[in-house]
Parts: C-alpha cells; sequence; structure tokens
C-alpha cells in the first residue's frame, strides 16, 4: 500500500519546497498539482476541453510559473468540471509504490482524503509575497495583492475550497528557514511512520 503525503495551504506558503524535500528524503514520488491547473489556464480556449487534453507537454512549458499564469489557473480552478477532469491523474499518481507526497490546495480534503498524513502549510501574507517577489523579480506591495486575490478565490469556490483538512497538522513557516521547515515537516511524518 504506497504511502501517501497530503500537502495543501495558501500560495507561496512553501508547500512545494516541503513537497520536494520530503519526496527526496522518503524516496517518493511527487506532483505539484497546482502546474496541472497553471497547464490548464495557459492552454486558453475552453478551460474544461483543456483540462481533459492536457499532456506531459504542457506541464513542461517554461512560462507556468509566473504571477499570470497563477492567476490564470486559479480561475479556471473554481469551475467543477476542470477539477473532475483532473481528479483520476491524481489518483493514478498517488497510487505509485513506494508513496507520493502531492501538494495543493485539496490533496488532504478531496483527493487524497484517506492520506496518513496531512500537512496544512501556512506563512504570514507578507512574508508569503516578499518570498515570490524575490523569486519572481517582483513588487512585494503588488505580488501581496495579487496573493490575496488569489487566496480569497481559493478559499471562497463552492468546489473543493482552500481548507485544511480537520486531521491536518500546521506548519506555520513564516519565522522557519527553509531547513527548518523541511524538519519540521519530516518528524511529522516520522512519527506517523513509526
Ligand atoms: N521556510 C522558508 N523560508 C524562506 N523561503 C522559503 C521558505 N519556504 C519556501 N520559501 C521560498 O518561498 C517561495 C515560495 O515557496 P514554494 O514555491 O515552496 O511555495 P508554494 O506554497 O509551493 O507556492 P505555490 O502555491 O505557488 O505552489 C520560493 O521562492 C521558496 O524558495
Ligand atoms: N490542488 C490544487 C492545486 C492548485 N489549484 C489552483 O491552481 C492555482 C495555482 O496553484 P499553485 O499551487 O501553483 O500556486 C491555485 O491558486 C489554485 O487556484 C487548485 O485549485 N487545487
Amino acid at each position: 500500500m504506497p504511502f501517501v503525503i497530503a500537502i495543501d495551504g495558501p500560495a507561496a506558503s512553501g508547500k512545494g519546497t516541503i513537497a520536494r524535500a520530503l519526496a527526496r528524503h522518503f524516496g517518493f514520488h511527487h506532483l505539484d498539482t497546482g502546474l496541472l491547473y497553471r497547464a490548464t489556464g495557459a492552454r486558453g480556449g475552453d478551460p474544461v476541453c483543456a483540462a481533459r487534453a492536457l499532456s506531459p507537454a504542457d506541464l513542461a512549458r517554461p512560462d507556468l510559473r509566473s504571477a499570470e499564469a497563477g492567476q490564470a489557473a486559479s480561475r479556471i480552478a473554481a469551475i467543477p468540471e476542470v477539477r473532475a477532469a483532473l481528479v483520476a491523474f491524481q489518483h493514478r499518481f498517488a497510487a505509485q509504490e513506494p508513496g507520493a507526497v502531492l501538494d495543493g490546495r485539496d490533496i488532504g480534503t478531496v483527493i487524497c482524503p484517506d492520506a496518513p498524513v496531512k500537512l496544512y502549510v501556512v506563512a504570514s501574507d507578507e512574508v508569503r509575497a516578499a518570498r515570490r517577489a524575490a523569486e519572481l523579480g517582483a513588487d512585494p506591495a503588488a505580488m501581496l495583492v495579487q496573493l490575496r486575490d488569489r487566496d480569497r478565490r481559493d478559499s471562497e469556490r463552492a468546489a473543493a475550497p482552500l481548507r485544511p483538512a480537520d486531521d491536518a497538522v500546521l506548519i506555520d513557516t513564516s519565522d522557519m528557514g527553509i531547513d527548518e521547515a523541511i524538519a519540521a515537516a519530516i518528524a511529522v511524518v516520522d512519527r506517523a511512520r513509526r
């Protein structure tokens, strides 16, 4: 039975950084599920058709990490038929041995509700904006507005809204360096595997 680690949280909270490190540490597969929504938005046209037609080449597009791609993703992610079109791929990914780490917005609540480890990663709005602005070479104040806009849309939508699962462990990375945040996550997984 593969071991699944579900990681959710708002934009730029550090989910992906932790997810990649956990996958490396435990030898698990990793899927950044946000890429599925970014690639769907970036294809343009009818989003439901775009989600159904996603290919590995779409996921490798070099423009998916931009702030614009993030905004477009959060718009099409509110459409239930888009989300439904992406479920089977995520389930297949999560079924791989020896285990998988998936990060996104609805992994612990909708995609893998039986995951033995669920993390909900947060950081203050200002810290997240500063980190993402540094990453993209953007203005922190403008980034703060964009992140809040995206978080509001992700939290308020009816379909699979962003929220922690009842049994998720909260990790607040506001005052943690990357190594400290990763160590905190590894400790949670180690406890669950004992
Ligand atoms: N604990 C930390 N301390 C300092 N910087 C961090 C920390 N965690 C992540 N970062 C940096 O913050 C930025 C956002 O992190 P990351 O991409 O992991 O967030 P995310 O939650 O996966 O974002 P998204 O929602 O867009 O997928 C990256 O530049 C990353 O290197
Ligand atoms: N499981 C998920 C993952 C992502 N989304 C939507 O995609 C947007 C981009 O995600 P990033 O993690 O790459 O920032 C995000 O704002 C969500 O709207 C989702 O709905 N569910």
